[in-house]
């Protein structure tokens, strides 16, 4: 089969997304020293362009060079899917339909596919591993997630990071781990699928909390509380999902990702949350920022999950009724203040 010959073939790796993850995930393939091939999908064609003379992305770490050979630079998702051995998804949730709108289960037979995505797909409450799966039929043998504490504006400065990277099958995890690692990127092996996933899809949502407190003015004493309250709120769920995994939460694709998101200048997730506890409106936070916060998807998403599991989740409660219902966030804040412990 394709997957097991990979090692003896040259590696071919499709990356299908354009924003800032994306970008610093060429930017590591580019920098890991094995042999293979790039092949990328730009969704705007003046981007595309831009890269093809530049080789650098106008829009997403533009100062970041990027080493990918101009034939491989696509505008249809599915030519790069077609072509590749490894296909990284990686764009944000809310758009990942869009992106595969002309790929077909059978453009995906037989690859690796993997998800670098932190989100919930909206309208299905699915992550990327669990749709993949039932839009696409593929095996969760051949799905890997990358989760971790990472920021794309962090990788284009070369500073040292951590990637977990979770499959079920361990070799096609260590496939994807070998073509990420470089000088200063290291890569840790799971089997926790879900956990890693749905792990990531929450913190995004405790990062929007703290920043929503920051901005209406607690300070680091509170923050340090809520984070505390979010890890254990993080372990409940995941072990509701998936009870059997063995993980520990206090690793970094968990505790170590919710940490950098709640407290990181980078974070989105947190500079929305921000704006709201400012005064901002959804609406107008969204406008400010040019980038995506996926925990204002996840936020709706995960209240199906809530239920389905009938689950105490404070803090996912909070941020839901201050961005989906409009609850006034300095007295959700207030509300939420009276469970933590
Ligand atoms: N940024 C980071 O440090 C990290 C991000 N992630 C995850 O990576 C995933 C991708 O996020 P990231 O790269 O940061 O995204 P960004 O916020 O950097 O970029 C937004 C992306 O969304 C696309 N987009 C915006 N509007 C639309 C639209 N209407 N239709 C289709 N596409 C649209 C943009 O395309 P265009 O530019 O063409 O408009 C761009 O590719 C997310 O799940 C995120 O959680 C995970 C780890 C780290
Ligand atoms: O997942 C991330 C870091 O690990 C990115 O978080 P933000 O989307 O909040 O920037």
């Amino acid at each position: 089969m394709k997957i097991n010959n990979m090692v003896d073939a040259k590696r071919k790796i499709g990356i299908v997304g354009s924003g800032s993850w994306a970008t610093a995930m060429v930017k590591m393939l580019g920098d890991n020293v094995l042999d293979k091939e790039i092949l990328w999908w730009i969704r705007k064609e003046e981007d595309l362009t831009y890269v093809k003379t530049y080789n650098h992305n106008p829009s997403y770490l533009s100062a970041v060079e990027l080493r990918v050979a101009p034939e491989n630079l696509y505008l249809d998702a599915r030519s790069v899917i077609q072509k590749s051995d490894i296909v990284i998804l990686n764009t944000p949730s809310a758009y990942l339909k869009d992106a595969l709108r002309d790929v077909s289960a059978e453009d995906f037979q037989g690859k690796i596919v993997v998800t670098a995505i932190k989100g919930i797909i909206p309208d299905e409450n699915l992550i990327v591993g669990e749709y993949l799966t039932k839009i696409y039929a593929i095996p969760l043998t051949q799905i890997v997630v990358i989760g971790g504490p990472c920021h794309a504006e962090e990788v284009s400065a070369e500073k040292l990071s951590y990637l977990t990277i979770a499959g079920k099958d361990a070799t096609n995890a260590e496939k994807v781990a070998e073509v990420l690692r470089n000088r200063y990127i290291n890569t840790i092996i799971s089997k926790d699928v879900y956990g890693v996933e749905y792990g990531a899809v929450l913190k995004n949502i405790y990062a929007l909390a703290g920043g929503i407190c920051h901005g209406l003015g607690f300070g680091d004493n509170f923050l340090a509380v809520l984070v505390s309250n979010a890890i254990r709120e993080m372990s409940k769920c995941v072990m509701a999902i998936d009870p059997e995994a063995d993980r520990d939460i206090n690793a970094s694709a968990y505790l170590g990702d919710l940490l950098v998101t709640a407290y990181s200048q980078f974070s989105r997730n947190r500079t929305f949350g921000h704006m709201i506890g400012k005064g901002y409106t959804v609406q107008s936070a969204q406008l400010e920022m040019n980038m995506v916060a996926e925990g204002y998807y996840a936020s709706a998403c995960i209240q199906n999950i809530i239920q389905r599991y009938a689950l105490d989740m404070p803090i996912c409660n909070m941020v839901y009724q201050i961005l989906y219902n409009r609850q006034p966030a300095n007295e959700a804040v207030k509300q939420l203040a009276q469970k933590l412990t």
